[in-house]
């Protein structure tokens, strides 16, 4: 039996919940989401929350907040109950501190609670402090979905190429500003203009400054270089621009020699020699990441002798999310 507790209940918990409605013939029998938290308290049941009834009740626009089970619970409830073994940590990214995502995912792996998360900045700050508890504690940290949702980016770079050396990543890791530079070009708008159509879809980042100044992409590369190379460095100092300074006419000059602007992250690291950079580049057909488009995301690894391997697709939205979440959850149960 496994028992759940959901943290952060914004685009991706909600999508969450769906998979956990239609794909509940994959989880073992009698798994049970038993907290849905919030900001401002949750619901909770301690045999296990009714989720037929709860998405019918958020999906006919009634807030959870007046749902009968709620009431001012807390993160703290589930530590006091005892009563999960597995917590999905959903709530905003934070690259100051990592709170609260930090506060919960530190106090779920000190208490022997397995964590899926998608929350970006507890890993891009803690990684190891955090990977060294659950191997302390004998639980399982997922991170799948921090560096590029559906894109199975951490696992090609780790499982996948066991043996290999990994000497260069080079990524279209952000969903929000690939489709804001084809909608450019497709409607010949400039990127304010787009990058509203990409909020109105629900992928770009609350604040899609995150997304526009290329900080979601360093943050995924950062992720991802931590992860394999185990390197260390200090984010601030990375060289990181996004695309506020991409102009229509340059994506049409672009256009015309058969070329694309893709914001592109690139990192490279072989005998100690870190260089990191993600800017705007422009590219040509023959570039391994040219065909990623629209919300798509792709991610490119050279390898000392397995080659270099591309893994392109998982379009950024709460839904392709929630499936990234729903996939490190399954391994964690299979
Ligand atoms: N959207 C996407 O496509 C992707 C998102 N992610 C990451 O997944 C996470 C969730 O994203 P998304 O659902 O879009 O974000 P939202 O902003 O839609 O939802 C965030 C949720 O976190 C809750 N929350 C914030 N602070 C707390 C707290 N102290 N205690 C309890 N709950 C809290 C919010 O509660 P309240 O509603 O009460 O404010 C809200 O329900 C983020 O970290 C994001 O970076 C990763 C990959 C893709
Ligand atoms: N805003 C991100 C989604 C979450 O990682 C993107 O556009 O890819």
């Amino acid at each position: 039996m496994r028992n759940i507790a959901l943290i952060g209940f914004g685009e991706v918990g909600k999508s969450f919940i769906k998979l956990l409605q239609i794909k509940k013939d994959l989880l073992p029998k009698n798994t049970k989401l038993k907290y849905i938290i919030k900001r401002d308290g949750g619901i909770y049941n301690k045999d296990g929350l009714d989720i037929d009834e709860i998405i019918k009740y958020t999906s006919s626009n009634n807030k959870i907040q007046n749902h009968p089970l709620w009431s001012d619970i807390s993160f703290k409830d589930i530590l006091k109950n005892k009563d999960v073994d597995i917590l999905i940590e959903l709530t905003s990214t934070n690259i100051i501190n990592g709170e609260p995502g930090y506060t919960h995912i530190k106090g779920a792996l000190e208490n022997k609670i397995n964590v899926v998360t998608g929350n970006k900045g507890p890993i891009l700050l803690y990684y190891n402090e955090l990977k060294n508890l659950a191997l302390k504690n004998n639980v399982e940290l997922k991170i799948g979905c921090t560096t590029g949702g559906a894109l199975p980016s951490i696992n090609v770079g780790t499982k996948d190429v066991l043996g290999a050396q990994v000497t260069e990543i080079i990524g279209v890791l952000n969903g929000t500003t690939n489709f804001i530079l084809e909608e450019m070009l497709k409607n010949k708008v400039e990127y304010k203009d787009a990058l509203k159509k990409a909020q109105d879809l629900n992928i770009a980042e609350k604040d899609p400054s995150l997304d526009v100044l290329g900080i979601d992409t360093g943050i995924k590369m950062a992720i991802l270089s931590k992860v394999i190379w185990d390197v260390d460095f200090e984010f601030d100092k990375l060289d990181i621009k996004g695309i506020t300074d991409v102009k229509l006419n340059d994506l049409l000059l672009d256009n015309f020699s058969g070329k694309k602007t893709k914001l592109i992250g690139r990192a490279f690291y072989l005998n100690g020699n870190f260089e990191f950079e993600v800017k705007p580049i422009s590219i040509d057909k023959y570039h391994p990441l040219y065909f990623v488009d629209g919300k798509n995301k792709g991610v490119h690894y050279k390898t000392d002798i397995l080659g270099d391997i591309t893994v392109t697709g998982g379009a950024s939205s709460p839904l392709n999310a929630a499936a990234a979440i729903l996939r490190d959850l399954l391994n964690i149960t299979k």
